[in-house]
């Protein structure tokens, strides 16, 4: 694999380095692209129509393969290719080649493909970049007009070249297994991508979010490098904060790309306090006596007392600057501390409300007007009771146990389980709230859609039902990506083109967009209110926007998102019925549903 001086008889001086890590760099590139030319020539061939009249040997599509100028038609466009001489790679030159069109692959479909999703979907577009080049076959398109809308294609916008990154990790794995750090590497500088940053986002964090790629030369198998430090196993703020970075901040949500998830750095500042005012955390008064140790047993305990390590001090600020506001009760459970030390601990370095009227020993600062600025959230049974759960849940005997045994706790393990018993928690509360009831959003958040195929319909395809629904029942929700109005405008062009549009207004800021993504919903077709068998009707649930599709008739009124069915008039839709919503009065009628 290697003819390349070890580090040892290069010397450790930074030179020898810098030529050794130049030197791997270069021989990965050979390698991988001496393997990559050949890989998607036969990728290229394996993709070539099947023709067994008259089979065509095509290998990769250059000016030079055009042996049949009656079965090829030649572009104007061009790209960059990497040439093989003799079988052997030619060095890091790369020649122009022009683009050859084979007549001999298939022609576009007559319906554009749609990625299947089961929720809607938010990239985070940009209406100046186009996400990807539409009807790139279709010679009737106007691509040029088209691309005039945009600056750049989406993937020239912050693109990982997935090529670059494994070259990169390549030669950085080879070079561990000689003997240097991933931070000497860095330390030189001559790798294209820096493999660890100060925060969790150089190359050894972004080859781990990306699809492997397979290929001979690479020993991703055999060496793994040492990621990122972790966050050191005492400090509770760095280890939550990488936490949080990667998990959706909603407690009851377990999906990686929900709505409002963003894989934005989370940063827990103390100074940008939670609630209000500029106070590290607020603690609330302890209520009833939580054991032997419950500050309300205690008489004046003075701070001189109690001796807590710098480390404790800060996990008692994270813990009650993330959580809702708690009693010294619940903090003690949390801080694996008693409970009187956790007040005399608030006292000094937080606002502590202390207990109201005969809670021996602590006279009341407690204040029920500034108590109000928490809002309901606090005193919410539903909040309370959770957090109770949870607490005893996810900080059990067990972990208690883990944690005398070890200075380390498996955060991650820790904080999954409370995400998890929260979730759990949210989902017993939801199912108690909405058993028995027919609530929209119980119907969307349980998924209950009835069965449906997609089949020629009145308007080109249609969607059909395959079951009896009866009104009120959820159909399907509409689902698709997430995107702003001006990516809206942009994207107007190719419905014009296709003639069909699967934009759905959600709200001010977003539409969603079933064109590339969706499910059978997309398929439904216009007809006016008092033919259209089914309404749309857009719920908030759990803090997100969502468009049910719910079974209707010309009777049917929205009087509020919890009307159930049986205060509306019921009228079956039959099995086989086509659905049809009423798109809304903008929409261009057709002939035979006019209204
Ligand atoms: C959401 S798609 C519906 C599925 C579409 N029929 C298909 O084959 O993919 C909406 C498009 O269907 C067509 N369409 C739906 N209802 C229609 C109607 N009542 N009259 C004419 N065209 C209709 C229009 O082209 C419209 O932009």
């Amino acid at each position: 694999m290697t003819d390349r001086a070890p580090v040892g008889e290069l010397g450790a001086g930074a030179a020898s380095a810098k030529q050794l890590i130049a030197q791997t760099f270069k021989e990965v590139w050979k390698e991988y692209y001496s393997w990559e030319t050949v890989h998607s020539a036969q990728l290229l061939r394996s993709l070539a129509a099947k023709n067994p009249e008259k089979p065509v040997e095509f290998s990769v599509l250059t000016a030079e393969s055009e042996d049949d100028s009656s079965e090829v038609a030649t572009s104007g466009a061009s790209f960059q290719r990497y040439p093989l001489v003799n079988d052997k790679w030619d060095g890091l030159t790369r020649r122009t080649e022009s683009v050859v069109v084979s007549s001999h692959l298939t022609p576009h479909p007559p319906y554009e493909s749609c990625t299947p999703i089961s929720h809607s979907i938010l990239h985070g577009d940009d209406s100046n970049f186009m996400p990807f080049v539409p009807l790139a076959d279709d010679p009737t398109f106007n691509h040029q007009e088209h691309a005039y809308e945009y600056k750049a294609l989406a993937w020239q916008q912050a693109y990982r070249d997935p090529e670059t990154l494994e070259i990169t990790m390549e030669t950085a794995r080879r070079l561990v297994v000689d003997g240097l750090s991933a931070q000497q590497i860095d330390d030189t500088a001559v790798l294209p991508l820096i493999l660890r940053t100060t925060s969790v986002w150089g190359a050894l964090w972004n080859a781990k979010q990306s699809d492997a790629i397979v290929w001979p030369g690479s020993s991703r198998t055999l060496c793994s490098i040492p990621d990122v430090s972790p966050p050191p196993a005492n400090n509770l703020r760095l280890r939550l904060q990488d936490h949080i970075t990667l998990c959706c901040r909603r407690s009851d949500c377990l999906q990686a790309n929900c709505f409002s998830h963003s894989m934005q750095q989370a940063v827990i500042n103390y100074d940008r306090h939670r609630y209000r005012g500029a106070e590290p955390f607020r603690c609330l008064p302890a209520q009833t006596i939580c054991g032997d140790a419950c500050t309300l047993r205690r008489q004046a305990v003075s701070e001189h007392d109690v001796s807590w390590s710098a480390e404790d001090i800060d996990d008692l600020r994270v813990i009650a600057h993330l959580g809702t506001p708690m009693t010294p009760c619940d903090l003690a459970i949390l801080c694996h501390k008693p409970c009187y030390e956790v007040a005399v601990m608030c006292r000094k370095h937080g606002n502590f409300y202390v207990p109201v009227k005969d809670q021996g020993g602590e006279s009341g600062d407690a204040d029920t007007t500034d108590r109000q600025g928490y809002g309901s959230q606090s005193t919410s049974d539903i909040l309370r009771r959770q957090r109770a759960l949870a607490l005893d849940y996810a900080w059990g005997p067990t972990v208690r146990a883990e944690r005398r045994n070890e200075n380390a706790i498996p955060t991650f393990a820790l904080v999954a389980k409370l995400v998890g018993t929260m979730a759990s928690i949210w989902m017993r509360v939801n199912d108690q709230l909405f058993e028995g009831n027919s609530c929209r959003n119980a119907q969307i958040q349980r998924q209950q859609h009835k069965r449906v195929e997609v089949k020629t319909g009145e308007y080109g395809l249609g969607l059909f039902l395959l079951e009896d629904a009866k009104t009120g029942d959820l159909i399907t929700e509409y689902v698709g990506e997430l995107i702003f109005e001006p990516t809206f405008v942009c994207r107007g062009q190719v419905a014009d083109h296709v003639g069909r549009s699967y934009v759905f207004g959600l709200n001010d800021v977003f539409s969603v967009d079933a064109t590339n993504a969706g499910n059978a919903s997309r398929y439904i077709n216009h007809a006016p209110t008092r033919q259209a068998n089914v309404k749309a009707i857009i719920l908030a649930v759990n803090e997100d926007q969502r468009i049910g599709i719910f079974a209707s008739n010309s009777t049917f009124q929205i009087s509020s998102q919890f009307t159930t069915s049986d205060t509306l008039a019921e009228k079956d839709i039959p099995a086989g019925a086509e659905l049809f919503m009423d798109y809304g009065p903008e929409y261009p009628i057709g002939d035979k549903h006019a209204k």
